[in-house]
């Protein structure tokens, strides 16, 4: 049901990695990519170096707390996003980071660009993070450029339009689900990404499920040096509906859980309104409205 695709085989545009990568995009709205350029081990060590953050008491993590700045970059404690209005807000934990722009920049006010919090422990977060998120950019810009292919959009649609990213790095910790969860409650309840592209590393546990046509769910796991890809609102609305962001959730279950997506998301004056169209959509306009309504430190008063 879930398109399986060689990453290698897309770019090199074999026919058969071409018509699976049209099938995700345009039907299920997901598929999982392996034999990329990041390894099994290289993501090992990012979801063991996430999972020794986790683990630390709440009051080491309060230091990087995103809930003390106006930003989305930084830990939050479970509940601190609430994705689908009709659920309660999201137990796990998370940690984002973004793009780190240079002392002086312009850009540094805008808080899509906000200085990353890195924590001093554990220590070597910083140096892995960043360096996965670099060569995580560059995956997924190579997924992209073989979904361009696979789905007749014209390849510089999307050529320049990652330079200056808003892309988001997330580090997301799954407790085992509560003994108080209910019915309203989920480690990520059912919602659509907001971007383009994500590209999600996981510990192999599974937990990650996807709505299909006509209902029902269809659980979806990788293990580390596989990853599952899906497409966001921006996607959808730039091939004007023609790639599909599929709702997903994750409702937890007796394991914890580590899951790591980089939503690839592109520069703030992009337009993602559909190709041709009168109309103007800035992915940075609709990207700050999905981060008021859904972070709830950002939630206007
Ligand atoms: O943990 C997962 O498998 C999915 C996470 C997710 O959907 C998200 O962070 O947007
Ligand atoms: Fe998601």
């Amino acid at each position: 049901m879930i398109p399986r695709i060689d990453l290698e085989a897309l770019s090199a545009g074999r026919p058969e990695a071409r018509a699976a990568m049209a099938e995700a995009a345009t039907e299920i709205g997901f598929a999982t990519v392996h034999n990329t350029a990041l390894s099994a081990d290289r993501v090992s060590e990012v979801i063991e170096t996430y999972r020794a953050l986790f683990k630390l008491p709440e009051d080491r993590k309060a230091a990087y707390d995103m809930a003390r700045t106006g930003s989305n970059r930084g830990w939050g404690a479970p509940g601190s996003e609430q994705v689908d209005p009709d659920a309660n807000p999201d137990y796990k934990q998370v940690f984002d980071c973004g793009l780190t722009l240079p002392e002086g920049d312009p850009r540094l006010s805008n808080p899509f660009f906000a200085p990353n919090l890195w924590p001093e422990e554990p220590a070597d977060f910083e140096r892995v993070i960043r360096a996965y998120y670099t060569d995580a950019c560059a995956v997924a810009m190579e997924v992209l450029r073989g979904v361009a292919a696979s789905v007749d959009i014209p390849a510089d649609v999307f050529e320049g339009a990652f330079d200056a990213p808003m892309a988001l790095l997330g580090g997301n910790f799954y407790p085992s689900r509560p003994a108080w969860a209910g019915a309203k409650d989920f480690g990520i309840a059912t919602h659509t990404d907001y971007g383009c592209l994500t590209l999600l590393a996981t510990d192999g546990s599974p937990g990650l499920e996807v709505r299909k046509r006509g209902g029902g769910w269809i659980p979806v796991s990788a293990p580390p040096g596989e990853f599952v890809i899906n497409f966001g609102e921006m996607m959808e609305m730039w091939s004007d509906g023609v790639i599909r962001a599929t709702p997903h959730r994750v409702q937890g279950g007796m394991s914890e859980r580590i899951s790591v997506p980089l939503f690839f998301n592109p520069a703030h004056e992009t337009n993602v309104a559909p190709a041709g169209s009168e109309k103007v959509i800035l992915a940075g306009d609709h990207l700050s409205a999905r981060y008021n309504e859904t972070y709830l430190h950002l939630k206007k008063a």
